[in-house]
């Protein structure tokens, strides 16, 4: 990949994806379920650039939502409303309500509370509401706390013995049809152990739903499967595919699957400037055009990303903290890493900021938000532009008296 040359074209920072890389991906996965009818349901919130959607629905992708602007996005880049689904665990009224007109394949509900409030809008727009019930299993899935979702203590899904009332509910009703079953207990999941301990509770649950003759159809098991950020052993689509095929003996369901970060993480750069070298005592800072504001991971998880300079310096490596101009000390996307002294306007490539990079970003220090770049076909594309000041002052310019 020519950095320089995408460096000078579009300038710093910028996010690059390489489409190609997305589509590899997205086959192996969806070669992994062969022998079974599946939909991959690609998880918008780890990318949520229009094109890259596209891209994904252009691969024959769904989609899975967790906010009404994500439904809406799925269907602006052609995914089809058939392949559309809707989870998370603060659905709005009105974005229940969009939800259902717009009859996309199901609502993944969240709470009992909540199943109420969809079958309550179901009935006011009289209209029958696909849903699914996300359990939650209460199996550790062995990954960063912030990013696990499958125990108790986290606020996703709803414990089995609750879901097993939702279905009798949902079943008994005349504005519901419960039509799928979910569950999804973290991202970045490196062992298999505990999705297929999962897979099996609610492939029994599906089992024991039949016996009271509720027929679902669809076995949603979310995504999360981990990606190489340095040297992680991960989990293989095959092993993974198998693992859900196991559980499933006897039972005829269509499997959806929501990756996310696995099809979009390793497609992703970051590229960044060289602002400053500096030193504050013993300690060495790189400092760069890109910030937190840009690329939020190394400072919410202290979360490793790889680093590569391109220079033409040829000095002895030495540790050093690769920081941003934002106003915080957890600024930072690699500490102590070792780097050759910079120049002013060499670049640094930080790796692996496909999933979860650009779409978490914000404007703190007003800073606008750093253009995207697709590759395709060796070909380089604008994909959303760089943010200006005028931009960021848009919405509050009128109210300025
Ligand atoms: C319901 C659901 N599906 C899919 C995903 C995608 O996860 P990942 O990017 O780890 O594949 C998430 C995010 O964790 C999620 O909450
Ligand atoms: N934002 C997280 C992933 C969250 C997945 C959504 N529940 C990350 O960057 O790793």
């Amino acid at each position: 990949m020519n950095f320089k040359e995408l460096a000078s074209t579009y300038k710093t920072p910028l996010y690059i994806y390489d489409l190609d890389y997305m589509s590899a991906q997205y086959k192996e996965l969806k070669e992994a379920f062969k022998g079974r009818k599946s939909i991959m349901a690609y998880a918008i919130k780890s990318n949520s650039n229009l094109s890259v959607i596209k891209h994904f629905a252009e691969l024959g992708s769904g989609a899975d939502c967790v906010s009404i602007g994500e439904v809406r996005r799925a269907f602006l880049a052609g995914i089809p409303s058939y392949k559309i689904i809707f989870s998370g665990v603060g659905k709005s009224d009105d974005e229940i309500r969009e939800a259902i007109q717009k009859d996309i394949l199901y609502i993944n509900v969240e709470s009992e509370a909540e199943l109420g409030r969809v079958e309550l809008i179901a009935k006011e727009l009289n209209s029958v509401c696909r849903i699914s019930i996300r359990v939650n299993p209460n199996i550790d899935p062995l990954t960063h706390p912030y990013i696990s979702t499958g125990l108790h203590d986290n606020k996703f899904g709803v414990e089995i013995d609750a879901a097993k009332r939702m279905y009798i509910r949902a079943n008994n009703s005349e504005y519901l049809d419960p039509v799928g079953i979910h569950f999804h207990i973290g991202s970045q999941l490196t062992e298999l152990e505990p999705i297929y301990e999962s897979a099996a509770i609610v492939a029994d649950m599906v089992r024991s739903l039949q016996s009271i003759k509720i027929e679902l159809k669809f076995f949603d098991v979310g995504g999360g499967l981990g990606v190489k950020y340095n040297n992680e052993t991960t989990i293989k689509p095959y092993d993974y595919a198998q693992a859900i095929f196991s559980t499933l003996k006897g039972l005829d369901l269509t499997i959806i699957c929501e990756p996310g970060r696995f099809l979009t993480a390793n497609a992703g750069y970051f590229l960044t400037k060289v602002l400053y070298e500096k030193q504050n005592g013993s300690k060495r800072f790189v400092v760069v055009d890109g910030a937190m504001n840009d690329l939020l991971r190394p400072s919410l998880y202290k979360a490793y990303h790889k680093i590569e300079p391109i220079t033409e310096s040829k000095s002895e490596l030495s540790q050093a903290d690769v920081v941003g101009p934002v106003c915080e000390s957890g600024d930072f996307f690699a500490k102590e890493c070792m780097l050759p002294t910079l120049e002013h306007n060499d670049l640094l490539v930080v790796h692996s900021a496909g999933a979860y990079g650009f779409g978490m970003g914000s404007n703190y220090n007003t800073r606008g938000r750093s253009a995207e770049v697709a590759l395709k076909g060796g070909k380089a594309k604008l994909i959303r532009r760089r943010e200006e000041f005028e931009d960021l002052i848009a919405l509050e310019k009128e109210f300025l008296e």
